[in-house]
């Protein structure tokens, strides 16, 4: 499909005084703006209770972009100059007619060709009757295109997600729901797919053959802060894995699509998703692993445990860290474990892709009493972004003598400064109508499916919480779960990518 680069539209924030406009919203649509990325036929619709003024809101968002800002701040009150607000309750039907009559009156002074982008920045529970209202009251009938963007999380489980899904349809279809998972725009998750289909020697080892394993890690050093409420109903099997660490395995074992585009990448991460073996309930203690976080200490200072942050339960049997083996019974992985890390107020912040390849037939540096270490391909996907491959070379001076050598390549960015920001890059996508990298709802219910079985055995038995240290590498079940098969978790910290030794 060909993409418009610069859409007019109109975009509707619904949850604009929150922490996610504010935080990444505002500053991204600003780096569009400021990269000419944006149309000039562009405004914006802020949405939320309180009330505020116009010039108030856009006080706000001038403050919420100042950070971003390169050059001097000459353009931030011409940005701002787009934005408006609509004070108004979502669960009161009669607002939503003001509300249409503002887009409308938009819509003209920005010629925005009846283009509108709905963003659902607000929790959760009112998804379903914001996409209803849209439809009945008027919002959603428009001259050019209508998108909606929805956050996650979608739905807590297979059978909310698909009454969520059933109600967002009867205004939008498939095709004009654009499901959130911000991983999918970060730059080095995106770069999965060119490392793998753009380089003739990864393709013929990316399989049971030549693959020994594959590690996929994303540890946080921040506890749950102030989402103490969410997160005692989510846990980090939810927060997590049924979203971003599904999303980043399926890229990783997907065929190669027949075309780069949005259809044909989704069909073949379906299909991927549909051959991860069911954990049923006797086999979930086998494969997965769970924690919760205790007191301990993180960047110096001592941090309380999980059962004594603001809004939890002090008896918690919620997950703060999951470790899980992961089959994918199919052709190219069958008996290729792919293991999944994540957890929070962990030692180090970091997501990091360790891809193992089998040890070569024969050693032949046995006499020296070598070792030879494994092949490793690394994806850091952050803070550092790049990629480093561990080979192992011959010593200066000692031809009898292997040692491991790195080579590496570090991302730094388009201009040399950062790459651009996840949010900035789904926004762009959503306006120029690219779906490639929001979740298509069959990825999202087949998740559901894969977790609903190890969250409904957790929910049935008592964890033994907490279980690992504020400042670890979590639970010493999650070293179990790989020694069981030989292996270890490849440590995330040592895999630098800075290093070209
Ligand atoms: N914050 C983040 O970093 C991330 C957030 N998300 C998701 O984004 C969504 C928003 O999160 P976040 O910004 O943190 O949440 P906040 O609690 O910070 O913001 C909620 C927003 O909703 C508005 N709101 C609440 N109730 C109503 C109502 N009845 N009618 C109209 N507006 C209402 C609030 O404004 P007011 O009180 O004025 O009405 C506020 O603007 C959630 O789904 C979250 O899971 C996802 C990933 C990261
Ligand atoms: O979606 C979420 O992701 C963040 C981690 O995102 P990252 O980009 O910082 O890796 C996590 O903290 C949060 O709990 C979860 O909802």
């Amino acid at each position: 499909m060909k993409h418009n680069e610069k859409p007019s539209a109109l975009i509707m924030i619904f949850g604009a005084t929150g922490d996610l406009a504010n935080r990444k919203l505002f500053p991204s649509l600003y780096r569009l703006f400021e990269k000419g990325n944006l149309s000039e036929n562009f405004a914006v619709i802020g949405v939320a209770r309180r009330e505020l003024s116009n010039e108030q809101f856009q006080e706000n968002v001038k403050k919420s972009v100042q950070s971003a800002a390169s050059n001097g701040n000459s353009n931030i009150d011409e940005f701002a100059s787009h934005f408006y607000y609509h004070s108004h309750d979502v669960t009161d039907s009669v607002s939503y007619g003001y509300l249409r009559e503002m887009a409308v009156r938009l819509d003209e002074q920005y010629q925005t060709n009846g283009n509108r982008i709905f963003y659902l920045a607000m929790a959760p529970e009112f998804f379903g009757t914001i996409a209803t209202h849209l439809n009945e009251d008027g919002l959603t009938d428009v001259k050019g295109f209508k998108r909606l963007v929805i956050e996650k999380p979608f739905g807590h489980d297979l059978q909310s997600a698909k009454e969520l899904n059933n109600q967002i349809r009867t205004a939008f279809s498939e095709d004009e729901i654009y499901r959130i998972d911000h991983y999918l725009g970060k730059e080095m998750v995106r770069n999965i797919e060119v490392i793998r289909f753009a380089n003739a020697i990864f393709e013929p080892l990316w399989n049971n053959r030549y693959i020994s394993n594959i590690q996929v890690t994303s540890s946080e050093t921040l506890g749950v802060e102030e989402r103490g409420r969410y997160y005692e109903n989510s846990g980090a099997l939810r927060d997590m894995v049924q979203n971003h660490m599904l999303q980043m395995v399926a890229l990783l074992a997907m065929e190669p699509p027949i075309k780069l585009n949005t259809e044909e990448i989704r069909s073949e991460k379906v299909k991927v998703l549909r051959a991860m073996r069911t954990v049923k309930d006797d086999k979930v203690d086998k494969y997965f692993v769970r924690g919760q976080y205790g007191e301990g200490i993180n960047n110096g200072e001592k941090v309380p445990g999980y059962r004594n942050e603001h809004m939890v339960d002090p008896q918690s049997n919620t997950e703060t860290f999951v470790a899980g083996k992961l089959l994918i019974d199919n052709f190219r992985w069958a008996g290729v474990p792919f293991y999944i890390r994540t957890g929070k107020r962990m030692k180090s912040k970091s997501t990091k892709i360790v891809v193992q390849f089998k040890d070569i037939p024969m050693n032949l540096y046995y006499k020296t009493e070598q070792t030879l270490n494994p092949n490793l391909l690394v994806i850091h996907i952050q803070p550092e972004e790049g990629i480093t491959l561990h080979l192992n070379a011959q010593k200066t001076g000692n031809h009898m003598n292997a040692t491991p050598v790195k080579l590496s390549y570090a991302n730094t960015g388009i201009d040399g400064i950062n790459t651009p920001e996840a949010y900035e890059k789904l926004l762009y996508d959503c306006m120029r109508g690219d779906a490639t990298n929001f979740t298509h709802w069959d990825e999202v219910a087949l998740s559901w499916s894969f977790v609903d079985n190890i969250s409904q055995h957790w929910q049935k038995t008592q964890a033994h919480f907490p279980n690992y240290e504020s400042g670890s590498a979590g639970p010493k079940e999650s070293d179990v779960l790989l020694a069981k098969d030989g292996l270890f978790w490849w440590p995330i910290d040592n895999l630098d990518v800075e290093s070209c030794q």
